[in-house]
């Protein structure tokens, strides 16, 4: 059965291979699962083959791996035969190796078996890529190399279609990378639940269409198996989401502050405090060196304006805990001006409960550039919920090149994380999921790396996975917009993963309502059609 929903959960290969083991051991048959595995793919085989020919003929070929992956591929030859198809298939090494279910799925398999190199792909219409799944253990060489090439190839020259079963082959299922190389397919069936190599890039876009079969394994081996990975959708933080409440009040919306940088680089807190506003903060202040007061005033209406100079201004400004989310980075200038407002930004607010909600983005993070063990000592001993938001470059500078040999560099940092070791060997892994959770562990903020595939991590170790961003998001201010949407959600009370979360979704979400040829200033005004939409649908409430 193919589901249309996306559940949220996303399984990692060892988790994925937890489930079918709990469900063999439950009493079903590993034999079933592979057999209606083999059903889904070939259901969506005849599909494309229908919407290809406008019938369901035309030669198929499977090409078949050693290990379960290929045991699909078999049972789904199997089945497209019985349907009446042209199947062909061809197996990488020998057929006598095979074993368990795949060996099986193998003998009951009425048609040839061709050596792989052998299958031919002249005239034919649809090849189904079974060669490896959850099982791929290191880099593809050799013949399973040269096949996937020949597949990718033919499919370049051709136009036709690979279909590929669980994830293409090549593709870290955990972690969204390529070992050496992998089929580029236009469709991929998988099972039970998406792996995060499926969201990630450049997974996602091997995978190219993701469809999701349920093949008898039940939903209660969740509550086993606890996933800490998740589709970031709204059912992932509609349950802390800040609906309005017909008795609330402005005030009880939180206020969120923006600290601006000078004269020139007014532009970014503007869109930022914008995007707070939209978001449902009740009050926005744009807190702005005295140079830069008039320009804020001249274009500011609903937000209000604050003079902060310096560290003591800020801190000054600060005394009012009304003011409960802070977002600080966009435009903010020079890095010693903005370490030093941050230092005084973090430090302020001591025993706040609940604590003060803190975005950092841009500015900030450059200004702790070679200094992430600096940045997570502050972040610690604020006590305050603090959200991250680098890109690509900005996570590079911030935990490219720590040196944990460095004399005192952990601080008294090292007793608060576990596995530090481990920790810092993930912040260089080729995983962007683990990056991101590597370093939420260590500075103890929720950490979100930006992209077309935008990862969230708090530090036990949640993250959420963005599948739908449009690519015209990436655009010059979307940035300092999502800071300020985050920090507007925060101030609202929003947890700092759900918020940083939400935000994310939102953000995509106004960007799709909008459409190509947005710009950032678009990106707030596009908020209220998508809450109309989200409250609707999600919170069954009228509009
Ligand atoms: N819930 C599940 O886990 C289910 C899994 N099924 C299928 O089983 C697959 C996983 O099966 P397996 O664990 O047998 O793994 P695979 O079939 O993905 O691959 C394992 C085999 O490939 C070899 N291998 C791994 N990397 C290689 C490389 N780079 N070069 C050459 N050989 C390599 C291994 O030695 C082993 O023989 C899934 O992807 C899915 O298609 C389905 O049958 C049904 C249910
Ligand atoms: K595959």
């Amino acid at each position: 059965m193919m589901t249309s929903y996306d559940p949220l959960e996303l399984l990692t290969t060892a988790e994925m291979s937890a489930a079918d083991r709990l469900t063999i051991a439950s009493g079903a048959p590993g034999s079933y699962l592979m057999a209606q595995a083999g059903a889904a793919v070939a259901l969506e085989a005849e599909h494309m083959l229908g919407r290809a020919l406008g019938r369901r003929t035309g030669r198929i070929a499977i090409f078949c791996g050693p290990g379960n992956n290929g045991g699909d591929g078999f049972a789904a030859a199997e089945r497209l035969l019985a349907r009446g198809c042209q199947v062909e298939v061809g197996l990488l090494g020998p057929l006598e190796k095979l074993t368990g279910d795949a060996a099986l799925a193998a003998k009951a398999w009425r048609g040839p078996v061709s050596p792989i190199e052998a299958l031919s792909l002249d005239g034919v219409e649809l090849a189904i890529d079974a060669l490896f799944g959850a099982g791929l253990a290191r880099g593809l060489d050799g013949l399973a190399r040269e096949t996937v090439l020949r597949l990718n190839d033919w499919s370049a020259a051709t136009g036709r279609p690979v279909l590929a079963v669980d994830v293409p082959s090549g593709l870290d299922g955990s972690s969204g990378q390529v070992q050496g190389v992998a089929v580029k397919a236009k469709t991929t069936v998988t099972f039970f639940r998406r792996k995060p190599g499926h969201l990630l890039l450049p997974g996602r876009v091997l995978c190219g269409e993701t469809i999701l079969a349920q093949i008898g394994i039940s939903d209660e081996v969740l509550a086993l198996i606890a996933p800490r990975a998740m589709a970031n959708k709204p059912g992932l933080w509609s349950r802390v989401f800040p609906v309005p409440r017909v008795d609330g009040h402005k005030y009880t919306r939180g206020h969120a502050l923006i600290l601006s940088g000078g004269l020139a680089r007014t532009g970014a807190a503007r869109l930022a405090a914008r995007g707070a506003l939209r978001a449902g903060a009740g009050l926005v202040t744009v807190a702005t060196p005295a140079e830069a007061l008039a320009v804020h005033a001249g274009a500011l209406t609903a937000i209000m304006t604050l003079v902060c100079d310096d560290p003591n201004d800020l801190s000054k400004i600060l005394e009012d805990r009304r003011k409960n989310a802070v977002v600080a980075g966009p435009g903010l200038g020079g890095a010693a001006h903005a370490k030093a407002l941050v230092r005084a930004l973090l430090q302020s607010g001591g025993a706040m409960s609940p604590p003060r909600g803190i975005v950092l983005d841009a500015d900030v993070l450059t200004s702790f550039s070679g200094d992430a063990f600096g940045l997570a000592q502050e972040i610690r001993a604020s006590g305050a919920n603090v959200v991250l938001t680098p890109h690509e470059g900005e996570f590079a500078r911030l935990f490219g090149d720590i040196d944990p040999h460095r004399e005192g560099s952990w601080g008294d940092l090292q007793p608060q994380v576990d596995a530090p070791d481990a920790l810092l060997l993930a912040l260089s892994s080729a995983s962007k999921l683990e990056r991101v959770r590597a370093a939420s562990a260590l500075t103890g903020a929720v950490v979100l790396l930006k992209g077309p595939d935008t990862v969230v991590a708090a530090p036990d170790g949640r993250a959420s996975i963005a599948d739908d961003l449009p690519p015209w998001l990436a655009t010059a201010g979307s940035g300092d917009v999502l800071a300020g949407m985050i920090g507007g959600l925060l101030a609202q009370g929003t947890p700092a993963f759900e918020a940083a979360s939400a935000g994310v979704w939102l953000h995509g979400a106004a960007a799709r309502h909008f459409g190509p040829g947005l710009i950032a200033e678009d990106i707030p005004e596009s908020l209220p059609a998508v809450f109309r939409t989200l409250y609707e649908s999600f919170f069954a409430q009228q509009v």
